[in-house]
């Protein structure tokens, strides 16, 4: 929503804004489309791993088998969070959200980088490798001690994704689950100038560092309107509970005015680009692990809130029932979207250090006119 006053006008949470230029990923909302540097999305999700994927955020080709390997062994040799780190993040609060113990572990990372201060872009691909080697076994560490669970050790002879479901859950899933997760990773790594990422473009334009532009930008990850609506969308569906109940639910929520989460878009209007990919994954896990009336009860909203309110589906309603059903609990979930869009925050920092402006808009005074102190 924008409004006209003397002084310019106002673009309320930047609605409509072009605030610069990227090469990264392009949305397109009349086509309903996203490429990462050119290749669509769910070509991307179908054909390469995430690995794959994260080499091409950042370089802007696809690796060769060399390039591949290379990254790989540093991420593989990079998986091991050291033992104080693992005691510090142990010791925060039982009730602390994972998001706030991943955004922790970003921050000592970063007091613990030796050469934290240096922003070239050799020392920044560094920092965003050692950020993607290190976050699943932090994911990991956070939902196995929400039940009570120690770390358990990363193999090096797994993938990113399978390795990551196997320090979460101590096994490596069936293949279908494991392909869907992946997708999943594919389609949550970047999205242009969303909140998270403008939030680390912001951080960045100050010439501060990476660990704490993707810090900042892990906070801003976890509010509802952006990445924790993955969560959100979970618990919604467990309070509707069955396929008959989603009409009444919906009735009774828009009639008290809330948003229904997992729905909704501020870029796409005609439905988000993702969704078709990441609901044929949440098939696929349903088939592999039953679900049935969880996906009938997620069909039913999709439904009617089309119908009441026009509203398509964003990728965090069919993610959270999907990492549901692979095993995570809820908390587990946000955190997962941050192992993947740190692909995406660290290109953009990248980027966004490579042609730098200090990012600082105006306000529009609202308050009191200017006055004399009380005697
Ligand atoms: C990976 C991601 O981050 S995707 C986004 C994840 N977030 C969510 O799913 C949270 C639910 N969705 C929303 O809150 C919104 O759709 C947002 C925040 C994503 C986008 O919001 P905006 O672009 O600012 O649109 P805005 O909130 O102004 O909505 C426009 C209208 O649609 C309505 N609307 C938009 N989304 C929803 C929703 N999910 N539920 C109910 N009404 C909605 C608004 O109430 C508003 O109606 P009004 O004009 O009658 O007041
Ligand atoms: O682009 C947005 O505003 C939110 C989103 O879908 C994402 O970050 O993946």
């Amino acid at each position: 929503m924008s409004a006209v006053n003397e002084q310019g006008t106002i673009h309320k949470g930047l609605d409509g804004v072009t605030v610069d230029t990227t090469a990264i990923s392009m949305v397109n909302p009349e086509t309903n489309s996203l490429t990462y540097r050119g290749y669509p999305v769910q070509d991307l999700a179908a054909q390469c791993g995430f690995e794959e994927v994260a080499y091409l955020l950042w370089h802007g080709e696809l690796p060769t088998p060399h390039q591949l390997a290379e990254q790989t062994d540093f991420e593989r040799a990079h998986r091991k969070l050291s033992s104080s780190l693992v005691d510090t993040l142990m010791r925060l609060p039982a009730s602390a959200h994972p998001m706030d113990t991943l955004r922790t572990a970003v921050s000592i990372l970063g007091a613990h980088d030796p050469v934290e201060d240096d922003n070239s872009p050799r020392s920044n691909r560094r920092k965003a490798l050692r950020l993607f080697s290190a976050l699943p076994a932090v994911v990991a560490l956070a939902q196995r001690r929400g039940r009570g669970l120690e770390p358990i050790p990363a193999r090096d002879d797994l993938g990113f994704a399978e390795n990551l479901l196997h320090l979460t859950f101590g096994e490596v899933p069936e293949p279908p689950v494991v392909r869907a997760f992946e997708t999943s990773l594919v389609l949550y790594a970047e999205h242009s100038f969303n909140a998270s990422t403008f939030t680390s473009r912001v951080v960045t334009s100050t010439l501060s560092d990476m660990y704490s532009a993707v810090t900042a930008a892990i906070g801003a990850l976890k509010g509802s309107l952006h990445g924790g609506a993955n969560e959100a969308v979970m618990a919604m569906l467990t309070e509707i509970g069955s396929p008959d109940a989603a009409e009444g639910w919906l009735a009774d929520a828009l009639a008290a005015k809330k948003k229904i989460m997992g729905f909704g878009h501020r870029v796409y209007k005609k439905g988000d680009s993702r969704v078709p990919a990441m609901r044929a994954a949440l098939q696929d896990v349903v088939e592999a692990r039953g679900g049935h009336e969880l996906l009938d009860t997620y069909e039913a909203l999709a439904r009617a809130m089309l119908r009441e309110k026009g509203l398509h589906p964003n990728l965090d309603y069919p993610a959270g029932p999907a990492y549901h059903l692979m095993g995570f609990d809820t908390p587990a979930f946000t955190p997962i979207f941050v192992a993947a869009r740190i692909t995406g925050w660290t290109a953009h920092i990248t980027e966004q250090f490579a042609a730098n402006a200090l990012i600082r808009p105006l306000s529009h005074y609202s308050g009191p006119a200017e006055r004399a102190l009380p005697n």
